[in-house]
């Protein structure tokens, strides 16, 4: 007998298991075992010595050969450690979703004297026998003899083509033609793209897979059809810079660094990284690109094909069907896809002859998983890069503080790009909300007016309103105060019923004051409006003139933000309203004026990490005025005047980030010390607070070298009906220890670390 130490998928479990078998396996092949009395799916983690105790016989193995390897093991056991999660689900994120599934679980047969017909599924064929103990004897049997062999179950689809399709005619032809409305979805859909990639119509929702409506055109002569492969030659690569070329070859002379090329935006961080990924792809070396929204994926792709036409590309991201997924993932494990492309979750593929990661947009929020296991793919990815000995990549205009500090440790490879490729960074100009004239409660007289001169000239502007449903703040009308905790220097969170401020990181409270306590002024203002808001507003001084509305109430589904794109790519004067959504992928050449609403909304988060963010984002949105030509920005803003936004006038990130990290410094928070954030959340609102209470007691006791605050009521303090309490620990944590108790607790917890945002 051999003994096995598993981790059993789906039991939320921080230890491994111990299984037997009569023969000798790998680590990483996965097993079918029997666990608290249900069959589960698992994978062999190590090879371990016979026990004392009453060992189970592991009943099947899944894989003949193992699909992760030792560095992955590795990967599995930090990546636990790290972020506090049980080992099972890190595990479980390595292989695709669905192969956790043991109803997906195929025996497919290999011979007629194994007396199976067809594949069937493992579920069915156990209802042949008396019990299962039996028939997987008989499965081992058949499996010995070379009859059959077991698989997990991957859906027939119908295989991809990448083919291109090419519109022929002119509109004026086109519309002399009866065309259905599904074909003239595609052919609006060309109209604006000129040439798009098969696959991009169904991902867009554009036709469905199976339709006739391509083969109708391709008949009409309105259309042309021609294979990705005939296009082969026509691989597009634009000449480097000078600048660019000099970091190029910076990047290249290690080959296991990890890099963080940090450049303003539209300064060509991307052209740089896809030469990188040509020199490895030519050393047989295979690539991970982690990008975090899924709409980015249809323009990144595409810009990817181009460059890499000879290139197998796989794409992985949740959007995509779990077959699809299932596919990728065996493909990149076995070596077969030279570029996998993906969001967060892809991160985990235990890609073969894996070269590179390379993490664009590394500040985004999205890269952080907040779930019941939560992870940063960041960190993930800086854990691979050293286990596996590969290269990392980290792009971005506005990297985390996290990265910052990193490269001023010299920790990191720091690579900077100050200027954009084709045109200046545009004029920031904050607009101070204490002395303009206001024309609304919304907009100053000068926003309106260069609105007005904008959509004169025929161009867009691009404004941009704070999302809904966040915390309001209070603020004195007169000189701009925001009511702060004096503990923790983040703002006060207004309880409406209680009618009380609330300090949502130490619990603190007190009464809403009669008049500010900085200026005496009696009155405060509740603050807040969201885009439907501005929009209406809007629609007083501009009646007659196109509004495009962007957020998440309206923007449900990639098919709206698909549409949503399509209008504001059509030329002419028009207004765009958004919210986060239009920070990214929005490259609109006739956008010149972006303005930037209540900026001081997000500053003035309960937040420590607030500023960084403010940064991030007004960098973002303002990197999307005036692209090809010089555009202008206009903040508005109480706080004109103080550091912050000189700094962002000029465009000056890196005065931001030190006078950032210094707060972090002061305040003993991320990245100079860590943050754990301990959501405890039960129905009943007692039970969640004494969970919370006993939990904070047993780690007062075990730590004396932290900062652990009592428990106190998250901002959202019921959720889908779940009350919940949180518990934040401030300091150098001791990995270990506190993976041990957290093993040892085993009632649900939400656990985060350094999480970006704490307002959960
Ligand atoms: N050397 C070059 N010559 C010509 N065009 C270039 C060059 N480098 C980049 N470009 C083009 O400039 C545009 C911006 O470049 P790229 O997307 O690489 O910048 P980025 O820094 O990644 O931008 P962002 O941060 O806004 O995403 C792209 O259209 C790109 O093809
Ligand atoms: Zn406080």
């Amino acid at each position: 007998m051999y003994y096995y130490e598993v981790a059993v998928f789906g039991t939320y479990t921080y230890n491994t298991f111990t299984y037997s078998y009569e023969e000798k396996l790998a680590p990483g092949q996965r097993v079918l075992i029997e666990f608290r009395n249900q069959q589960k799916l698992g994978v062999i983690l190590s090879e371990t010595n016979k026990k004392d105790y009453k060992i189970k016989e592991i009943e099947l193995v899944i894989d003949n050969i193992p699909l992760i390897n030792n560095s992955h093991i590795k990967l599995i056991y930090s990546a636990s450690k790290k972020f506090f999660m049980p080992i099972s689900e890190i595990a479980r994120l390595l292989f695709p979703p669905l192969s956790s599934d043991k109803l997906k679980i195929k025996i497919l047969p290999k011979s007629s004297l194994s007396g199976i017909e067809k594949p069937i599924f493992l579920n069915e064929y156990y209802k042949k026998f008396k019990n299962r103990k039996e028939a997987n004897k008989h499965i081992k049997e058949l499996i010995k003899n070379d009859l059959i062999s077991l698989s997990v179950h991957i859906k027939k689809t119908i295989e991809k083509k990448n083919n291109i399709i090419i519109l022929k005619k002119n509109i004026d032809e086109i519309l002399n033609e009866k065309i259905s409305k599904s074909a003239m979805r595609v052919i609006n859909y060309l109209i604006e793209k000129e040439k798009v990639l098969e696959e991009e119509l169904y991902n867009n929702k554009i036709i469905y897979r199976g339709s006739t409506v391509l083969n109708t055109l391709v008949k009409k002569g309105i259309i042309e059809i021609i294979s990705s492969k005939e296009e082969n030659n026509e691989e597009f690569k634009v000449e480097l810079t000078e600048k660019q070329n000099e970091i190029l070859e910076d990047l290249l002379k290690e080959k296991e660094s990890i890099d963080l090329l940090y450049g303003v935006t539209g300064s060509g961080k991307t052209e740089i990284f896809f030469e990188v990924m040509e020199k490895y792809i030519e050393e047989g070396k295979k690539i991970l690109i982690i990008i975090p929204e899924i709409s980015l994926t249809p323009q990144f792709l595409y810009r990817i094909k181009r460059r890499f036409p000879e290139n197998k590309i796989g794409i992985y991201h949740s959007n995509i069907n779990s077959t699809e997924r299932i596919k990728t993932w065996y493909k990149a494990v076995n070596g077969e896809i030279d570029i996998i492309v993906g969001t967060r979750s892809a991160v985990w593929i235990p890609i073969k002859d894996l070269g590179m990661i390379i993490i664009d947009e590394e500040h985004d929020h999205s890269l952080y998983q907040f779930d019941q296991i939560s992870y940063d793919a960041v960190e993930i990815g800086y854990m691979r890069a050293k286990i596996e000995n590969i290269k990392l990549i980290l792009s971005s205009a506005t990297p985390t503080l996290k990265e910052m500090k990193r490269a001023f440790e010299n920790k990191i490879n720091l690579y900077e790009l100050k200027e954009r490729v084709y045109t200046e960074m545009p004029d920031i100009e904050i607009i101070d909300m204490k002395k303009e004239e206001k024309l609304s409660w919304i907009f100053t007289k000068k926003v309106l007016e260069e609105i007005k001169e904008t959509l004169k000239k025929e161009e867009k502007v691009l404004i941009f309103s704070p999302t809904k449903g966040y915390a309001n703040y209070l603020i004195c009308t007169n000189c701009g105060n925001v009511l702060k905790c004096e503990n923790c220097d983040v703002s006060y969170t207004y309880h409406r019923y209680e009618n009380k401020l609330k300090c949502h990181y130490c619990g603190s409270e007190k009464k809403v004051p009669s008049a500010c306590p900085a200026c005496g002024n009696p009155e405060l203002q509740l603050r807040g409006y969201g885009t439907e808001r501005v929009v209406n507003e809007l629609l007083k001084f501009f009646p007659n003139k196109k509004i495009i509305r962007m957020d998440r109430e309206i923007i449900k589904t990639n098919d709206d933000l698909y549409k949503a794109f399509e209008e504001i790519k059509k030329e002419g004067p028009a207004i765009v309203v958004g919210t986060k959504m239009i920070t990214k992928g929005l490259d609109i050449a006739d956008i010149k004026l972006v303005v930037i609403l209540d900026s001081d909304r997000y500053l003035n988060f309960p937040e420590y990490t607030s500023q960084e963010h403010t940064a991030s984002l007004l960098i973002q949105v303002a990197g999307r005025s005036g692209r090809r030509e010089k555009g202008k920005v206009l903040i508005q803003t109480f706080k004109s005047g103080s550091p912050f936004f000189e700094y962002i006038k000029e465009h000056d990130f890196d005065n931001v980030i030190e006078l950032e990290l210094n707060n972090r410094k002061k305040y003993k928070y991320p990245p100079y010390s860590d943050l754990l954030l301990l959501i405890f959340s039960h129905p009943n609102q007692e039970q969640a607070l004494k969970e919370a209470e006993e939990f904070y007691k047993l780690l007062e006791k075990k730590f004396t070298e932290i900062e652990i605050m009592e428990p106190t009521e998250p901002l959202i303090s019921k959720l889908r009906g779940q009350y919940r309490y949180q518990i934040v620990i401030k300091g150098n944590i001791d990995h270990d220890k506190f993976y041990e108790i957290i093993k040892k607790y085993n009632k649900k917890m939400y656990v985060y670390l350094n999480p970006p945002t704490t307002l959960l």
